[in-house]
């Protein structure tokens, strides 16, 4: 409370779990975020200390638990799970009821409408996009529809245990139009499923937790495989007639896609979401344009190496670039440059980085994307503006049109169009304003309506358990609340307001949604609540991965002149080298352009420092 009547309730929270060990709090967190009951299933496997590439599906980063962080293996949680039960029922309200319907929060509190973050560029809520599919991956359970075909709710006596429909009242503003009362939504996965009989139940990944690629190159050998020529290091590709390079083709496009035939265009890549919309699909194309640039470029230097040797040094380059940007130019963003700094989470300007720890777990925080990571689905744009060379809007196309349907990025013309797009235009503000896009029409097809991704998102918190907003607060180190007024430290009296419309006690808010409706803090684009579990998911990814790009004295360590050739790639060299044609670009494609700081210059000088000489074997 002094904190509060001090005026200035940021100070404190801006905090990393790992680094402040002598904290109360953070230290409830490191004892329990290590232990895992899931680990105790892991598979025994034993390493080769010598691997210089990372495994595909990251078995033996670690190797005092080499399964850690590996595809189908739990989340690591930051608190112990809020279950009804203790084991798997959702949460209810303190009294006893069923909590609020997600939609009926998202209605109430989230009012739907465009506002424009005029600093930021599209570019950055497309890269938070490409982690959250690099390091998570929640793979649904089999069972049948949870709705009626009508869309309306079952008995709950006839619904099956895999669901959580999402309820939808009767007078919905969007939804009573077509009386639809019920949105199907089904529980994940969880470890129990694979046979390791644990309880409180444990959420899995699919994917590898490391970020590492995984979403270019698939989580596991057999994936890798399917994807590459075994010629020159290739990744395949699919030419256009012009003979511009896409990825290729699945051979199921109207199982996998919304598309009417299966000649037509819908990609398969080391991520089975790559189609979800248009920009990330233009995103994997864009990391395999990289890769195999990197890997021609490979070729030439040293005529001899094999298609193995160039295919896992092109890959290494390329996981590099991804967590460069991320840690040099997207964090800083999210969490603000000076915490980045003081938690060592700033890359290394000169020599190797230090710090990796083995005891660190690696693995992807349930309550990161059960919900903290999930809130940048406010940022997502309901319009993506095509752009070109002289930066005028060549066209606006509607998201939910181009869900599941990527063909319109290979038309003449509109890689670049987009691409150019994603550094022009303003992303959405982080706030409690989504689009409509993705809250009324997401997955939309043929139908006048879709379903609601905010609403999803609470309601995944409860399949997760994410414990409610009071006490996820605390961990970030915010005083303990017990009244809805006290939540004024962080939050406008307006929003309290609204919150108590809608829950009866302040222990039953979603951390989702207590997070979203605080203040920002200054010079990020987190609010308190978020920002600890933000900074300590991304504390994890660099030192509990023993491939960290700027780590020395492993195996796979870069040498010094290949770690600064990393250093001096940014997303905007990535435009540049993977566009068709691009020829001008800002230096930092994350903020919008502007002639005085920030302003088009040619991509040449923008790649110029950057070339392949350091991996010469001569
Ligand atoms: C570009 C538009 C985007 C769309 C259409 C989209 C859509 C979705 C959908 C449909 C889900 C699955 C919901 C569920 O069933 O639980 C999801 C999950 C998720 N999204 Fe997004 N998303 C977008 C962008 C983003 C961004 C910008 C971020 C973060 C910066 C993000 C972070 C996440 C995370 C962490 C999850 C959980 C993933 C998992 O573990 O499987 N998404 N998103
Ligand atoms: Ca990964």
């Amino acid at each position: 409370l002094d904190q509060v009547r001090s005026g200035n309730p940021f100070r404190r929270q801006k905090r990393l779990l790992h680094s402040n060990p002598n904290t109360e709090f953070s230290n409830i967190a490191l004892s329990i975020s290590q232990q895992n009951a899931a680990d105790s299933c892991l598979p025994k496997i034993s390493c080769n200390p010598f691997l210089k590439y990372r495994p595909f599906d990251g078995t033996c980063n670690n190797f005092l638990v080499p399964g850690w962080g590996t595809p189908n293996t739990a989340f690591v949680r930051l608190l112990p799970p809020s279950y009804s039960d203790g084991i798997s029922r959702v949460r209810m309200a303190q009294n006893g009821n069923w909590l609020p319907s997600p939609r009926v929060i998202h209605t109430v509190l989230f009012p739907e409408t465009d506002v424009f973050d005029f600093r930021h560029t599209l570019a950055v809520m497309e890269w938070g996009q490409i982690i959250a599919h690099d390091v998570t991956f929640l793979s649904i359970k089999k069972g049948p529809a949870c709705c009626t075909p009508n869309g309306n709710l079952f008995p709950p006596q006839e619904l099956h245990a895999s669901c959580l429909p999402i309820v939808i009242p009767s007078n919905d503003p969007f939804y009573f139009k077509f009386r639809r009362t019920c949105m199907d939504m089904k529980r994940v996965k969880t470890a129990n499923e694979l046979g390791c009989n644990i309880f409180p139940v444990h959420q899995i990944s699919g994917v590898s937790h490391f970020l590492d690629g995984s979403l270019i190159y698939g989580s596991n050998e057999d994936t890798s495989n399917f994807l590459r020529t075994f010629r020159g290091g290739l990744l395949r590709a699919q030419l256009t007639a012009d003979r511009r390079p896409f990825l290729i083709n699945t051979d199921k496009p109207t199982r996998v896609c919304h598309v009417l035939s299966d000649a037509e265009v819908c990609y398969s890549a080391g991520d089975g979401r790559v189609n979800q919309n248009s920009e990330i699909a233009v995103s994997q194309v864009m990391f395999m344009r990289l890769h195999n640039l990197l890997a021609n470029q490979l070729s030439i230097i040293n005529p001899d190496w094999t298609d193995n040797v160039i295919f896992h040094e092109a890959r290494r380059i390329v996981i590099a670039i991804i967590q460069h940007i991320t840690y040099n130019e997207y964090l800083p963003i999210l969490l603000g440059s000076k915490f980045m700094e003081n938690s060592n989470l700033t890359p290394t300007r000169i020599n190797y980085a230090i710090g990796y720890n083995e005891n660190v777990n690696p693995s992807t925080i349930s309550e990161f994307v059960g919900a903290a990571f999930r809130s940048y689905h406010s940022t997502v744009q309901g319009f993506i503006s095509l752009v070109n060379e002289s930066r005028a809007l060549v066209a606006e196309i509607r998201f939910s049109d181009f869900m599941n349907k990527p063909g319109i990025i290979q038309l003449p013309g509109n890689f670049d169009h987009f691409l150019r797009g994603l550094i022009t235009q303003p992303q959405q503000e982080q706030d409690i304003f989504f689009s409509g896009e993705i809250t009324n029409f997401l997955f939309k097809s043929d139908a006048p309506f879709g379903m609601d991704l905010l609403s999803m998102d609470i309601n995944r918190g409860r399949d997760l358990g994410i414990p409610p907003y009071t006490t996820m607060r605390v961990l970030c180190g915010l005083p303990m609340v017990n009244r809805f007024e006290d939540l004024k430290d962080v939050m406008d009296d307006e929003k309290i307001v609204r919150l108590a419309k809608v829950y009866s006690s302040v222990h039953d808010i979603d951390y989702l949604v207590g997070g979203l409706l605080e203040r920002r803090i200054p010079g990020t684009l987190t609010s308190p609540s978020f920002h600890c579990v933000v900074a300590e998911a991304f504390y994890r990814y660099k030192f509990g991965d023993r491939f960290f790009y700027e780590f020395g004295g492993q195996a796979g360590s870069f040498t010094l002149d290949q770690l600064n050739t990393i250093r001096k790639v940014t997303f905007s060299t990535l435009i540049c080298l993977t566009g068709d044609n691009i020829q001008l670009a800002q230096p930092d494609g994350f903020l919008i352009p502007n002639v005085k700081t920030n302003p088009l210059i040619p991509c040449s000088e923008l790649a110029s420092g950057f070339n392949l000489h350091a991996w010469s074997n001569s």
